[in-house]
């Protein structure tokens, strides 16, 4: 079980978006496209226009790792939990889990996908949910 385990996670690598090669070395061209076929990935393109429409409803770009982040203010403890208990099942679904910290009225949410250290499609499904849900509380 264990090396069939370790044969899983360590696909993982190349399953990962290309946003934060930077000024690494060029992938070999097999890499890159086996990176391109995983239907998480986002192309620099495609990462651009997403992270645009993002920005406009107020999330930011983290400066100290490839995550994005927004604050949420809430009237009450109760609105700000009700929304945390609507974003945790759509999370749990999509077995992919924000990183969040609460205090009375107010939420803040990191995204990242952990499995590459590096944005995905899956967390900016996760960011256009959760502001679906704000918007109805
Ligand atoms: C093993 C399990 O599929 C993984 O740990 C999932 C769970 N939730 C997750 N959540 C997030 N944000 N990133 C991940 O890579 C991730 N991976």
């Amino acid at each position: 079980m264990r090396w069939l385990m370790f044969t899983l996670r360590s696909r993982h690598p190349w399953q990962c978006p290309l946003s934060k090669l930077g000024n690494r070395p060029p992938l070999p061209p097999i890499l890159f496209a086996k990176m391109a076929m995983d239907s998480h990935w986002l192309s620099p393109a495609e990462r651009e226009q997403l992270l645009l429409e993002l920005k406009a409803t107020g999330w930011v770009e983290m400066e100290e790792r490839d995550a994005i982040y927004k604050e949420l203010t809430f009237k009450t403890f109760n609105q700000a939990f009700g929304f945390m208990s609507r974003v945790a099942l759509q999370a749990e679904r999509m077995n992919h889990h924000p990183e969040w910290f609460n205090v009375y009225n107010k939420v803040q949410i990191t995204l990242t996908t952990h499995d590459c250290g590096a944005l995905s499609k899956r967390d900016i499904k996760l960011a256009k949910f959760i502001d679906k849900v704000a918007l109805t509380i």
